[in-house]
């Protein structure tokens, strides 16, 4: 039996989420495919276990920085279980019964399309105007010798661990490195992080990466930058890690934050037109269209591995199934690393402006020397924040911070990218007193306009 919808959604991560509930909302027949659990990798093993584990060791830290408090405790079982309460126990049975609620078919089994507008799942044939792709992406393991020999956790192993390990090698240190070596650190474990970029965060600019070495050094990571591992081996319960030019790390596991590879296997994309863009991704367009009556968001599209982008081209794809064409703008989209302090950053880097040529200034400040907010929070403060302005068109072009909640305040500059204010109205902003905001305009004073970068 064929069933027919208006709209079949293929996997039921932060993206497809949003595209069902909206298109629930507005009255359509919608059918939703998702082989493992609704939420994602997002909810499950991703953001949400990520920053609720690292929140209990930042709120101890930051009890130990204020003045005049006397030391606050973890307890790693009682933040198990609250993580374990927040990914829901890995059991979707209550968003299954929403949906259904509100209306939607939900169809637990790997999707598959077999032709335009049709998708099977398990032998179930279904049939749409309209079919969403919103497979995510998984983990990549790099290919390195032995690897496959050895204990080595992904983002799902580490985020749903149950002991600390004594000894980890991440690989890896960008975002995933960052934050899970972080968390490990702050539990107990000694963590040795190989980057083989010469800085951690290596999109960014120079800085956010040499202060979250330097911090990350504070909470006692080994870290190694130019390091790369070139075979692992076993000696008895220890896991080697032998590095390019010598030396080796000896470790109890291996974690791996090397990157995510758009989850596009067997989904039967050239049964209905659909093309692979560079990075593997499916290719959109700026619709985030993939193909006559098929439309991809999230992940899997390779454009910004983040859930808000995932969102926010559900939004689009939903507006545009539901005949209000609307097109896709990836301007000034905030980048965080929960770190601590935090790490975010919006916008173009320095390099990235000077190879498209554009005519630029930066400035950074230490917010220590220049406001009260970071003495107010903290005894030793931190908080650098750094600007980049289009010298010609005299508009910011982005911003880095590394500070107190900088994935907070980093907005400020992240809607000053996006809707391109001029730094003039910047300057006449008023930020609350004591804020952490307030360096912006510190920062955009220093900005020398006037003469070639
Ligand atoms: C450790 C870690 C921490 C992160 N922290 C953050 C953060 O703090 N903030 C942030 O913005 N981003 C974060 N990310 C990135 C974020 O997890 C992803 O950008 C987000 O999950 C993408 O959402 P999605 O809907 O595209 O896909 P996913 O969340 O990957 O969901 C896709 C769904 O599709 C299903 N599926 C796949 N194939 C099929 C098929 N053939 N049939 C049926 N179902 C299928 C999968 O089972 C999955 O449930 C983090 C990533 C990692 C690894
Ligand atoms: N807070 C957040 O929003 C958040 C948190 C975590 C992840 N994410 C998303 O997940 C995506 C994946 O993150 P990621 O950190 O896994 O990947 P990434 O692509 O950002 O970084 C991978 C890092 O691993 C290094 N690397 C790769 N192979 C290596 C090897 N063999 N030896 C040593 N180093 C090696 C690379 O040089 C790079 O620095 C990110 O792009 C990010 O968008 C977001």
């Amino acid at each position: 039996m064929v069933q027919q919808f208006d709209v079949i959604v293929v996997g039921m991560g932060p993206g497809g989420e949003v595209v069902a509930g909206e298109l629930l909302a507005a009255g359509k027949r919608v059918a939703v495919v998702e082989r493992e659990l609704i939420g994602g990798e997002c909810g499950y093993w991703a953001c949400i276990p990520s920053k609720t584990l690292l929140r209990p060791p930042e709120s101890q830290r930051g009890v130990d920085r204020a003045a005049g408090v006397d030391g606050a405790r973890l307890d790693w079982s009682s933040t198990r279980e609250y993580r374990d309460y927040m990914i829901r126990h890995l059991d979707d049975s209550n968003q299954v019964a929403g949906y259904e609620k509100s209306g939607a078919t939900v169809i637990k089994g790997t999707a598959r399309i077999t032709g335009p507008g049709a998708v099977e799942v398990d032998g179930q044939q279904l049939r749409a105007a309209d079919i969403v792709i919103a497979t995510g992406s998984s983990a990549v393991v790099p290919p390195i010798e032995g690897l496959d020999r050895v204990p080595v956790w992904t983002n799902r192993e580490a985020t749903t661990l149950t002991e600390i390990p004594a000894r980890v090698v991440m690989i890896g240190g960008s975002a995933v490195g960052v934050e899970l070596g972080l968390f490990l650190a702050r539990y107990g474990a000694q963590v040795t992080m190989l980057e083989r970029s010469a800085r951690l965060l290596s999109r960014e600019d120079p800085r956010p990466g040499e202060l979250t070495e330097q911090y990350l050094r504070e909470d006692g990571v080994d870290v190694r930058t130019n390091a790369t591992a070139r075979r692992v081996r076993r000696d008895g319960a220890d896991t080697v890690v032998e590095l390019e030019g010598g030396g080796e790390v000896r470790c109890d596991v291996i974690v791996v934050g090397t990157g995510r590879s758009p989850r596009t296997d067997g989904l039967g994309l050239d049964r209905a037109g659909v093309r692979l863009g560079e990075r593997g991704g499916v290719s959109v367009d700026e619709h985030c269209r993939a193909g006559d009556g098929v439309w991809a968001v999230g992940d899997v599209t390779g454009v910004m591995p983040f859930t808000h982008v995932a969102m926010y081209q559900g939004r689009v794809v939903v507006d545009n199934i539901l005949g209000t064409p609307r097109t896709a703008r990836y301007e000034g989209i905030p980048r965080v690393v929960f770190a601590d302090p935090e790490i975010a950053a919006v916008g173009l880097t320095a390099e990235q402006a000077q190879n498209q040529g554009l005519p630029n200034a930066a400035a950074e400040v230490d917010l220590a020397q220049v406001l009260a907010r970071p003495w107010t929070y903290e005894t030793d403060p931190r908080g650098h924040l750094g600007v980049l302005a289009d010298r010609e068109r005299r508009v910011l072009l982005g911003a880095w911070a590394v500070g107190p909640q900088a994935s907070e305040w980093i907005h400020t500059a992240a809607l000053a990218v996006r809707e391109q204010i001029p730094i003039d109205r910047l300057l006449d902003q008023i930020a609350q007193f004591p804020t952490y905001n307030e360096g912006y305009l510190k920062a955009l004073q220093n900005l020398d306009l006037e003469s070639r970068s």
